[in-house]
């Protein structure tokens, strides 16, 4: 995995860099450009598939289209006529339906089907009449690999382009990390820059930014790039600084184990910005570590202990005073887990777990004894990857899936150690990176 790891990263607009704990090095990679580092191009948006032709499968209430590649695809009546998009069931200027579902005969029949210009023709037995683009409907085919290569397309979520062989999937790592790097400026000024930051950022989870001016500013400038930041009770962006009366652990000059940030929300932010001002004389390493290679990795080794931090709720609590007063409680499973049984996203900061702990009394012992084998696997050094951030350094992570923590350092009052932070939410930076893809590769 690794060695695609670095073919991957080699590829990209990216220096590879590896750490240990120490400031990450340089490795000099070739720059390479558009065309090798974009990823293939994706199924059925390119070209025009040609129509050989369309029936109404009456009892099916299905239409049928063959392609001229010899593939056919199925579309339900119903969806069709839902789907109209003609200025009557579209807002053209919004990209979105009109027409309301109390208007939608869920059991329509089809009139007539017709092949005009090679556009699909319908007329339903309303006498309303709906025209589809064939690459649009093959786009929306509703094949199992259709569908699948769609999903990728907007979601970046993992399955391999058949036939292409691109591999889009997240890719776990551990202490032997080499850690995407990219320019900050390059970034904020390139398009291509931004959408290789953004890819490997949800690939991989964690990228680093460099040449960024060492004063405060730099990450609301950055989430400009994405679109606005999110904002919480710590602010809109905040600064992390030994403060007298600390209103968060993370303010202090401690030590902060792995955890990531905010499981006192029941929505915690999808990505967070770190930007160093000032870096400390002593101490102030930073760890990271892939939560969901853990994670599975806990399933693998430990499936009692998986199977409590996925399923029992924990209390998490976080009041005082910031942005404004606040008082939070969340009920969060330290794994989250969708429906398939795919890890989502980790939620745990040893700070904010609540002292209330709603589960019955023979719970707590095997809770506590599958939280201890989770950290100690995370702690574990070959799957820490530890790097120590200088003025100007940026880092850009998936809080989601990583978990973050630095060591405690020396600190100075005033002239000390300063980072400034940003959350923001992986819809906005995924409407960023569709954007940039289309921009990029011209996509459709
Ligand atoms: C850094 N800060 C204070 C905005 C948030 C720390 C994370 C947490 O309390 O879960
Ligand atoms: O100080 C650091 O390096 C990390 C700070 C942190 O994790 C936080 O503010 O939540
Ligand atoms: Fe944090
Ligand atoms: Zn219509």
């Amino acid at each position: 995995m690794l060695s695609y790891l670095t073919r991957w990263m080699s590829r990209g607009a990216f220096q590879a860099l590896k750490g240990a704990s120490s400031r990450p090095q340089l490795v000099k990679t070739p720059h390479i450009g558009n065309q090798t580092l974009a990823a293939a191009p994706l199924p059925f948006t390119g070209g025009s598939p040609g129509v050989r032709q369309a029936r109404a499968l009456d009892q099916e209430r299905l239409l049928q289209i063959d392609w001229d590649d010899g593939s056919c695809s199925l579309y339900p009546f119903t969806w069709l006529r839902d789907n109209c998009q003609c200025p009557h069931c579209t807002l053209q200027s919004a990209q979105a339906r009109s027409l309301l579902f109390s208007n939608l005969d869920v059991h329509t029949g089809m009139d007539q089907v017709q092949l005009m210009e090679n556009k699909v023709s319908i007329t339903w037995p309303d006498q309303h009449s709906s025209e589809f683009d064939p690459d649009w409907l093959k786009k929306r085919c509703f094949s199992s690999e259709a569908r699948q290569a769609l999903q990728e397309e907007l979601f970046l979520n993992g399955c391999i382009y058949f036939m292409k062989l691109e591999i889009t999937e997240r890719e776990y790592w551990d202490s032997s990390l080499q850690i995407p790097t990219a320019d900050f400026e390059e970034v904020l000024h390139d398009d291509k820059a931004a959408l290789a930051w953004l890819e490997a950022l949800r690939r991989i989870g964690i990228v680093y930014l460099r040449g960024a001016p060492a004063e405060q500013g730099q990450v609301a400038r950055l989430s400009q790039r994405i679109g606005y930041l999110r904002l919480t009770f710590y602010g809109h962006t905040w600064q992390v600084q030994d403060k007298p009366m600390a209103n968060n652990v993370a303010y202090t000059s401690g030590e902060l184990s792995l955890h990531t940030d905010y499981p006192a929300l029941h929505h915690p932010p999808g990505v967070q910005f770190l930007h160093c001002v000032r870096q400390a004389d002593q101490g102030g390493e930073s760890e990271v570590v892939d939560g969901f290679h853990m994670a599975e990795q806990l399933r693998r080794e430990d499936p009692e202990a998986f199977n409590i931090l996925s399923s029992l709720r924990v209390d998490f609590t976080d009041s005082g005073a910031d942005y404004c007063d606040f008082s939070v409680q969340s009920k969060n499973h330290i794994i989250d887990v969708d429906s398939e049984g795919r890890v989502t996203r980790i939620n745990y900061n040893n700070a904010t777990r609540d002292s209330v702990l709603d589960m019955p009394v023979h719970q707590v012992q095997p809770f506590y004894s599958s939280l201890k084998a989770f950290v100690e696997m995370l702690s574990r050094p070959e799957n820490v990857f530890t790097y120590r951030m200088e003025p100007g350094d940026l880092v850009t992570f998936d809080n989601w899936r990583l978990l973050h923590g630095r060591k405690s350092y020396l600190s100075r009052g005033q002239n000390s150690r300063h980072l400034e932070g940003a959350y923001l939410d992986w819809d906005e930076v995924m409407s960023r990176l569709r954007i940039l893809r289309k921009a990029v590769r011209g996509d459709s």
